[in-house]
């Protein structure tokens, strides 16, 4: 038995991958601290994607924080890891006795509103340790978040609550991709952490 990980017989996935939903590790107002912490203390900057072959800055912000100033490849930009931050740490080290994983860098992600999302994909970019786990912290409005297998194409959704953590592991990323799909419905921020290992 897995001592660290309270939710380990619990894979939502039903082939292909392992992912734990924890639900809400966080407290409303411990939640509430953090979305406002992150939100003033995080150096967020538009984003770039390449979008038929041009190149378009998103109105969703990002943020990389990590060890070492890793380069970390996403939707074909570059970018150099900042150094953690205080509250950073703090989560990190909750998320890892959660866990039981390790992480070493964190890719962060504000949605202004339910119109912001982000399309599907698989983070399983050549600079991420393979196979290794990542955890998905999210703070604010509660969005619909979608796994899509590549071959299969079932898919199914599930709602990523304001505090909640979700961990994915194993070769989930081989095989499933994922979403977080725009809504008119949602008209509040939400902040999204994905703490991640980075092969060095
Ligand atoms: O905001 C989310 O929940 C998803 C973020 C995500 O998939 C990513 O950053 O790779
Ligand atoms: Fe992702």
């Amino acid at each position: 038995m897995d001592l660290f990980n309270d939710n380990f017989d619990n894979n939502i996935l039903p082939y292909d991958g392992e992912v734990y939903y924890y639900g809400r590790i966080f407290n409303f107002k411990d939640s509430q601290f953090y979305f406002d912490k992150l939100l003033n203390n995080i150096e967020w900057k538009n984003d770039q994607t390449l979008i038929f072959g041009k190149c378009l800055v998103t109105k969703r912000k990002v943020a990389w924080y990590g060890d070492k100033p890793f380069e970390y490849t996403y939707s074909n930009n570059t970018k150099v890891a900042l150094s953690w931050t205080k509250e950073l740490l703090e989560l990190k080290e909750i998320i890892e006795n959660k866990t039981g994983e390790i992480f070493n860098s964190c890719l962060l992600n504000l949605y202004h509103s339910g119109e912001e999302g982000m399309g599907f994909h698989s983070d399983n970019e050549k600079d991420l340790k393979e196979h290794s786990a990542i955890a998905s912290v999210s703070f604010g409005a509660d969005r619909k978040f979608v796994f899509k297998h590549k071959i299969e194409k079932q898919n199914f959704s599930l709602i990523l609550e304001n505090g909640s953590l979700l961990l994915m592991k194993g070769a989930t990323q081989t095989h499933w991709l994922h979403r977080l799909p725009p809504t008119k419905k949602v008209k509040t921020p939400r902040i999204n952490l994905t703490f991640r290992m980075i092969a060095y």
